[in-house]
């Protein structure tokens, strides 16, 4: 699939909103690129992990690892098709993301890193630290959608694909013009939503 056909199917499925967005970074936006539109259809993930593992099929990979939500979703399928483990990268209780309920690397383990959006490159630095702790071989991150036009990738420690590159404003929010206009705030993502029990991810 080029980037043309995959545009065309996220329009389809109704990934882009419109709007007034706070992200995971706790930048502002005027877009959001839900990523569930296209994660809520298997056959859709099947679909757009399989162009991922063409693009790392000679690269020998032992285990894919992802970070929640979305990550951990791609990341399962791209392990299924690539008959590998898959490791899901967590939020730690101290900040950060870690690996917990016993999942590990061994030292030089091939593993690809996996995630939906990139936009900051906040989230990837984290699950790169998370991994990085068992020293693998981190082969490289593949995302479905850089909404960075490239920037964010060009500043990961490790070469980074995307299936499709836009580029989508983003806001600090104390120089946001939708807020000057008044514009109501979407919290889409799972940042900072508070957990059963009080815990914040
Ligand atoms: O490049 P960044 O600035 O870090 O932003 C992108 C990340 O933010 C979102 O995840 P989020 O943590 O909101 O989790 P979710 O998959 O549950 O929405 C998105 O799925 C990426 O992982
Ligand atoms: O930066 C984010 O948090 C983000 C942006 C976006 O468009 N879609 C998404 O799932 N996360």
């Amino acid at each position: 699939m080029d980037e043309t056909e995959l545009l065309a199917l996220f329009e389809r499925l109704g990934v882009v909103s419109k709007g007034h967005f706070v992200l995971t970074s706790g930048r502002h936006s005027d877009e959001y690129w839900e990523k569930f539109r296209l994660l809520e259809w298997p056959r859709v993930t099947e679909r757009l992990c399989a162009e991922i593992v063409a693009r790392y099929a000679l690269e020998e990979i032992e285990a894919v690892a992802g970070p929640t939500t979305g990550g951990a979703l791609l990341a399962q399928e791209v392990a299924r098709q690539l008959g590998t483990r898959c490791l899901v990268v967590e939020p730690a209780t101290g900040g950060g993301r870690e690996l917990r309920r016993g999942f590990s690397l061994r030292q030089g383990e091939r593993v690809l890193v996996v995630d939906d959006v990139l936009t900051t490159g906040l989230s990837l630095h984290e699950t790169l630290q998370a991994l990085l702790v068992y020293e693998p071989t981190v082969v490289g991150i593949a995302v479905l959608l850089d909404r960075s036009g490239g920037a964010a990738a060009k500043e990961l420690p490790v070469p980074c694909q995307a299936l499709l590159t836009v580029t989508a404003r983003t806001y600090e929010p104390g120089a946001c013009p939708l807020c000057a206009q008044g514009l109501p705030l979407t919290k889409p993502g799972s940042r900072g939503l508070r957990a059963p029990g009080g815990r914040s991810s």
